[in-house]
């Protein structure tokens, strides 16, 4: 497509080339036209959305060049002049494709282009909602081209009507100046037109750049949704990157925050950049009719003097905001920080409800909630001080403004007869518009400030991801074996995270029917050794074989209730519609929950609704549905009664027949339950694995 659009441009240059030679066509058009063709060759290089959007104001040079060259040739019917675009809007095209070409070569933009890029290139089918206009199905990265595209044009429109507004406001108040009645309508009759199209075009825009924003959002919360909880990422992230890393905070608020200012910032430029543009030219030719003499000086021979003054203006109003409002990034940044360490405090208590009731901790926790609430609440005072300081500056700032330029340019007109008050009006309104739009580029920084930060978590994020899958590859490698009778282990040696030894190299057989308890002090490595044998403990060396095609499921002590209905938490990993509700009924009888089995639709955060024990249960009733071929039950039935656990310990028996059972277990009783024991001992530090005796269990430990 860019390939075309660079053939188009030559053509066009061939175009524009004879224009300017037997017309009065402008010379830059053709010179435009060559060096755009270059910049479109080399941009088919750039990451997509670039390139699309170096296309689009390509296409809008060859399509203004060509109405700017028809009008110069005279091929423009004299009732459509009024309505062409501005003069050298062509050049103003092509020089946005510039820009947006050269922008890619600054690291900073480049690091930000190249993580917004990945969804302008998505292939996944999606639906856009477009209201009135239908809901249509189509890849990812259309809608998000589309609707940037759409958003870009509107903006567009938005300046255009911007100056349409400042020209009717000079015919207005000149009619009003010359009691010109019939003008004065006509201009009002304007100004509800123009009014009117601006409205529907904010609901538009606004709609449309939430709706690309969601959709944008959406696409990069799954991608990093698949990228953390895929192979595991999370859990060896967890234990590999330390606490400081948040993922929730990086997927939820960091990815919408990202989205937001990528497109915010990137639309509030080119709109600014356009303004500028648009009323500088204003301002320029205003600056030439508009005789300001200080002293014996007149002003008007500095070109574009009204230009230079609003930039002044604003270099001192942005000075004085900075000023005053300089520490107000950093004390935001840090009230964030606050607010959602408070956050997170009151959760973990509401988490450990019961914990804290039993143990009265209730004044403590309080305590502790209202010493980090301290630091809000300084951090509120401080900020609302600073606020109050650069809020009456802005107010007052915005309140001059709104007669400040009146004052500097009614000498001027007073001492001329000749000048109207529509263009008093119109010289105000556009030295109010340069002047917002330098003080937008000279606050910028601030805002950059913020979007760093945030770009930095984003990456870390993705750095730690990187960390976590690049070491996948070394450590504990989990293979399927090509003995079916057996699970077995070679050379299996476990470390901690730090590289502190756990268990020493071990070669471990547990057979197919034969049902292993594991034994050892506490804290000897027992659950990491579980964990290793389920594939997530990366520390360590050695080899783990498990059957071809043979699941293997960890039933740990404290089983994980996820919130929703009873079906959910039973039918867990798997969706709650996966099994029916004869088979759900069967499992909690068989598990001794019977008494659940007409409240599978309830919804409750069953970890508090249920005991220890039932939910030991529930976590049963899982394996029941799932049928692995080996089960691996970490004191999975500790909070069990002796004579629960042997039930639990024959209904598992019975229903699944072809699974394997592996226990980690402290109580003697659980003798009678196995056929074989393996025992963990620690003498001399690290912990060594040896098969042992079965029966001297309870007596030896
Ligand atoms: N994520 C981790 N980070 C650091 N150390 C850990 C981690 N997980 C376990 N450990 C350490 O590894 C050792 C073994 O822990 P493990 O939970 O495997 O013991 P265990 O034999 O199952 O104990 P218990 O019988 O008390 O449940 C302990 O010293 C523990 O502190």
């Amino acid at each position: 497509m860019i390939r075309i659009l660079a053939g188009l441009s030559i053509l066009a240059a061939l175009g524009f080339g004879a224009g300017t030679t037997f017309s009065t066509a402008p010379v830059y058009l053709p010179i435009a036209a060559i060096i755009l063709a270059g910049v479109l060759a080399l941009s088919a290089r750039l990451p997509t959305i670039m390139s699309f959007l170096i296309g689009l104001f390509a296409l809008s040079f060859l399509l203004l060049g060509a109405i700017t060259a028809a009008n110069e040739a005279g091929f423009v019917p004299d009732v459509l002049v009024p309505f062409l675009p501005p003069p050298h809007a062509a050049l103003v095209a092509a020089a946005l494709a510039l820009v947006n070409y050269g922008v890619c070569f600054i690291p900073v933009v480049r690091g930000v282009i190249d993580k917004a890029a990945p969804y302008f290139e998505a292939r996944e089918s999606s639906e856009l909602e477009l209201g009135w206009f239908g809901t249509w199905r189509m890849p990812e990265r259309w809608i998000g081209l589309g609707l940037f595209a759409v958003i870009i044009v509107l903006n567009v429109i938005q300046v255009y009507l911007t100056v349409l507004f400042n020209y009717n406001n000079n015919k207005l108040f000149t009619a009003l100046q010359d009691k010109d009645v019939a003008t004065f309508w006509s201009a009002i009759l304007t100004f509800s037109i123009v009014a009117a199209i601006y409205i529907i075009r904010y609901m538009f825009e606004y709609y449309l750049t939430e709706l690309m924003r969601v959709h944008w959002r959406r696409w990069l919360t799954k991608r990093y949704l698949d990228e953390w909880l895929g192979n595991k990422t999370h859990y060896r992230m967890a234990l590999q990157a330390g606490p400081t890393d948040n993922p929730d905070q990086r997927i939820s608020e960091d990815v919408r925050d990202f989205v937001a200012n990528t497109t915010g910032f990137y639309v509030q430029i080119f709109v600014t950049s356009l303004t500028l543009y648009a009323f500088i030219q204003i301002l320029w030719s205003i600056s030439a009719q508009f005789p300001y003499r200080i002293g014996g000086f007149d002003l008007s021979v500095i070109p574009g003097y009204l230009v230079w003054m609003s930039l002044a203006l604003a270099v001192i109003a942005t000075m004085v905001s900075h000023l005053i409002g300089r520490q107000l990034v950093g004390l935001n940044f840090r009230k964030q920080k606050v607010e959602a360490d408070f956050r997170f405090n009151l959760v973990r208590v509401r988490e450990n409800t019961e914990q804290i009731a039993l143990l009265n901790g209730e004044t403590t926790e309080t305590g502790g909630l209202m010493h980090r609430f301290a630091a809000i609440f300084r951090i509120t005072i401080d900020l609302a001080i600073r606020q109050v300081k650069l809020g009456s500056w802005v107010n007052g700032f915005g309140q001059a403004m709104n007669v400040l330029p009146l004052v500097l340019l009614a000498p001027a007109y007073f001492t001329n007869a000749a000048m109207k008050l529509g263009s008093l009006t119109q010289t105000n309104q556009a030295f109010g518009q340069v002047m917002d739009s330098f003080s937008f580029f000279i606050n910028f920084y601030s805002s950059i400030a913020e979007y760093k930060a945030i770009l930095n978590r984003l990456t870390t994020f993705d750095q730690a991801i990187a960390k976590v899958e690049a070491s996948r590859m070394q450590g504990i490698g989990v293979e399927p074996g090509k003995d079916r009778g057996a699970l077995s282990t070679t050379d299996l040696a476990l470390t901690l995270p730090d590289g502190r030894p756990l268990l020493d190299k071990a070669a471990l057989v547990f057979r197919r029917g034969e049902r292993t308890l594991v034994t050892g002090p506490s804290g000897s490595g027992k659950t990491t050794l579980f964990r290793a044998l389920s594939g997530i403990w990366p520390f360590g060396s050695g080899r783990i074989e498990v059957p071809e095609g043979e699941t293997v499921m960890l039933l740990p002590q404290r089983p994980y209730m996820p919130l929703g209905s009873l079906r959910a938490a039973l039918a867990y990993p798997s969706p709650e519609t996966a099994y029916p509700d004869d088979a759900l009924r069967a499992a909690l009888e068989t598990v001794g929950l019977g008494h659940l089995d007409d409240q599978l639709d309830r919804a409750e955060n069953w970890t508090n609704a249920l005991s220890g024990g039932e939910q030991q249960r529930v976590a049963i009733v899982r394996a029941l549905l799932r049928k692995p071929q080996w089960l691996f039950l970490d004191e999975a039935t500790a909070a069990l009664d002796e004579q629960a656990e042997a039930a639990v310990y024959e209904a598992l028996r019975r229903a699944l027949p072809q699974t394997t059972i592996v226990s980690i277990g402290h109580r003697s009783s659980l003798v009678a339950l196995h056929d074989r024991r393996i025992a963990i001992e620690t003498e001399g530090g690290t912990g060594r694995i040896a098969d042992a005796p079965l029966q001297a269990f309870g007596t030896a430990g």
